[in-house]
Parts: C-alpha cells; structure tokens; sequence
C-alpha cells in the first residue's frame, strides 16, 4: 500500500487523515506512528500558512520524503479571531488541554448572545516535497459556538462548534457525518489531484 507521512502529533487529525487517504488506498502515517524519535517543530509563525510550512518542510528534511502538514484552528468573530493560530495552546501552559480552551471560549462568550457567536474553522495543508515549492490548500468550515459542551467524538472544540445549518454541535456527528462537511475535508478535495498522481 502507497504511505504518506502526515506531520502531525495530534490523535484527533492523525485519525481523520487516516479516514480520508484510506478512501484513496494510501495508508496515512503519522508522526504518532513512527518509530523514530522526531524532534518537536515549534511553531513559531505568525499565520496558519508559515506553521504549516514550518512542519511539513522540517519533517520532509528530516524523513527524505514528501510530507504533509495541517496547521489548523477556530476563529471566533466576537473574539477577534481568537483562538486563531493559538487554538491547541488557547488556555496557556505546556500542556495543551482541550478540556480547558473550551472552558476558556465559553467564559469568554459568557454574555454573547447566539447570533453574535459564529465562528468557523480553518485547515492550512502545506505539502513539502524535497527539493520542491511548498504547496498549499485551505479549507474553512461555518458555523457558531454552543453553550454547552455536547457530544463525544472527534477532538479540540468540536463539542461547542455547532456547523453551519445543523443543530447538533460537531462531537455529535459520526466521524464520516463530520469528514463530509469539515475544513480538514474542505482543504483535502482540493489535493485530490496530487494524490491520485502519487
Ligand atoms: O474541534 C476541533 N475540530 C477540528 O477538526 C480541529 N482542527 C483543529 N482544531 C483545533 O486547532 C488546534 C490545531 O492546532 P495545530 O494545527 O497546531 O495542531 P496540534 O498542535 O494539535 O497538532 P500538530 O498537527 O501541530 O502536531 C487543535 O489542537 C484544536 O484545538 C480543531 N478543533
Ligand atoms: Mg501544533
């Protein structure tokens, strides 16, 4: 079966790419997969595009083989687009905590009132080939912020993101509901060309 390194250590993406390149016969291998010790990336951009690059590029160079690289997060309107690019450390600390960014949001939005609360998702994917330009696709998804925490599956805000003309929040839909309509997917179609090319 064809591979393709994803750079990521988050369970959650790792996971979701694993569904989606499952579809096309390639067998997505994250860095939680490997063997190997790999040193952290630290993400030290200003914008979803450089943290991408930042990861794909170091991993590619590291590994010798095309990688691929998801900088992602949620903007919130009445936040100013927080948590924006902060999104997995919004709540401070080392240790990124899901339980407490969404804890942090909805005390931020404590007095704003449901049609203030719209926010979308956004998924930066960077594609380092060595020797090659760094390609890259964004995908968004719509929607507002609950609440109230609802829902089990998948990861970070996805119990209080509500999307866009559904009433149930993300971590209410199954994993293929979610992988029909999320900004991971969005950004994902838009490289179906290179992949069937791999
Ligand atoms: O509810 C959510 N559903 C999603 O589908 C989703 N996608 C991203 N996020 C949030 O944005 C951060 C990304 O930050 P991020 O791109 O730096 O990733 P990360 O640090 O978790 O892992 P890595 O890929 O960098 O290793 C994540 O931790 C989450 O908090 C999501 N939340
Ligand atoms: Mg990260």
């Amino acid at each position: 079966m064809k591979q393709i390194v994803i750079a990521t250590g988050n369970k959650g993406k790792a996971k979701e790419f694993k569904e989606f390149f499952a579809d096309y016969k390639i067998d997505a291998v994250s860095l939680l997969d490997l063997d190997k010790n790999i040193p952290d990336v630290e993400e030290t951009g200003t914008t979803f595009e450089q943290n991408a690059a930042l990861k794909a590029e170091q991993i590619a160079a590291l590994l010798d083989t095309p990688v691929l690289a998801d900088d992602s997060g949620l903007i919130i309107d009445a936040l100013d687009g927080r948590p924006g690019i902060f999104s997995a450390r919004y709540a401070g600390g080392e240790s990124k905590s899901d339980k407490k960014n969404i804890e942090k949001v909805l005390a931020e939005l404590k007095t704003i009132p449901k049609e203030k609360r719209t926010a979308r998702f956004i998924c930066v994917l960077a594609i380092a080939i060595p020797g090659k330009e760094t390609i890259f696709k964004t995908g968004y998804c719509e929607g507002s912020i609950g609440f109230e925490e609802k829902g089990e599956n998948g990861f970070g805000y996805d119990p209080i993101f509500i999307p866009e003309d559904y009433t149930k929040s993300m971590a209410e839909l199954s994993p293929n509901e979610k992988n029909s309509i999320s900004h991971r997917r969005n950004a994902i179609i838009q490289l179906e060309k290179w992949i069937k090319a791999r």
